[in-house]
């Protein structure tokens, strides 16, 4: 599909992306870049790609596409950085978790005749780095794409094309309603996960073995989640502010409510809402959307991609 492709930062997502880019053939050339030399040599002894380099400007020169994976956080100082490279008519997409910080960022430094299309793979894990990623990663997941105004049409199918063959199925909508949505069903389950696990941690009538030894699976799958690349996750909030702001102040009315129908034993209340949210979940069951996460966790250990 393209002569070369960039891919900038080469952790979970980046190193999933050159493995499966290899797999399908998507590219000749995939042009490895990221900051850190340990990192590099990593990628490189995994043999992700063609070229290594630290320099994200010399992966981006003459690639027809470049993918940037780092921290949503780091996104203009990279952009700033590939900008003088990049060939008129070159694809520059990103994989960032959240959209209107990302845009915000980047836009100002993509040269004329350069395509800019802000995209989001809705799959991951709670692993970082290069040994994370596995090439299955996208496969029958979502690719939401937040189209700018006036993107070349021609560009966006290109670039849908390759997240199709990545195993991806494709959306588009708007970056605010993108930051709006992923709030509420990514951004505050982490958050969320990351305050349960924190507050365990700082009981003090309860053993720090107690919570290890005696911890139901409810709680296994917080600390899973709170597991996850603080780096990515620092990001991801200082990104997506107001949008997790509102989600939060939804979240502690409703939490509120539901504390004090315990507190006044409101039973009917307590059934309601639990069998009001059982039904979501044979929702997303049926709708073929549920993921085995554990799984994932095995995948990426287990994939022989992951160690040739
Ligand atoms: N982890 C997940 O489950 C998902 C993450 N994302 C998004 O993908 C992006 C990457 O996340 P992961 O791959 O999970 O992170 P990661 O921590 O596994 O990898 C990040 C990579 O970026 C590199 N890097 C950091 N700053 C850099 C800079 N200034 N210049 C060049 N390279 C730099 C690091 O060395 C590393 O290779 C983030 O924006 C995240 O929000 C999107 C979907 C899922
Ligand atoms: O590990 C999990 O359960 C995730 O939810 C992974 C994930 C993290 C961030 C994203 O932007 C998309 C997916």
């Amino acid at each position: 599909m393209f002569e070369k492709i960039a891919l900038v930062g080469i952790g979970l997502i980046g190193s999933s992306l050159a493995r499966v880019i290899r797999r399908e053939g998507l590219a000749r050339h995939i042009a490895i870049a990221t900051r850190s030399k340990a990192t590099l040599k990593r990628a490189e002894e995994l043999g992700l790609g063609d070229s290594y380099t630290t320099e994200a400007k010399e992966a981006a020169r003459d690639a027809d596409l470049v993918i940037i994976s780092v921290p949503v956080g780091s996104s203009g100082e990279v952009a700033a950085e590939i900008a003088p490279a990049l060939k008129k008519g070159a694809i520059l997409t990103d994989v960032g978790s959240t959209k209107a910080s990302v845009i915000a960022q980047i836009e100002p430094h993509v040269p004329d005749g350069v395509h800019f299309i802000p995209g989001h793979p809705l799959a991951g894990t709670e692993k970082s780095g290069p040994d994370a990623g596995f090439a299955d990663l996208f496969d029958n997941r979502w690719c939401i794409f937040t189209p700018l105004p006036g993107t070349d049409p021609e560009a966006l199918e290109k670039l849908s094309e390759f997240w199709r063959r990545c195993g991806s199925n494709i959306d588009t909508m708007d970056p605010q309603h993108h930051d709006m949505t992923l709030a509420i069903v990514s951004h505050l389950p982490h958050i969320i996960a990351y305050n349960i696990v924190g507050t365990a941690d700082d009981l003090e009538s309860v053993t720090k073995t107690e919570v290890i030894k005696y911890s139901a699976s409810g709680f296994r799958d917080f600390t899973r989640l709170a597991a996850s690349d603080p780096t990515m996750w620092r990001d991801v909030c200082l990104h997506n502010k107001d949008a997790i702001l509102e989600m939060l102040a939804r979240f502690s009315e409703d939490l509120a409510s539901l504390q004090r129908a315990i507190r006044w034993g409101d039973g009917e209340k307590l059934f309601d809402l639990f069998t009001r949210t059982r039904a979501i979940r044979r929702s997303i069951i049926e709708a073929g959307q549920d993921i085995d996460v554990p799984d994932f966790g095995r995948q990426a250990v287990e994939h022989p991609g992951a160690k040739s």
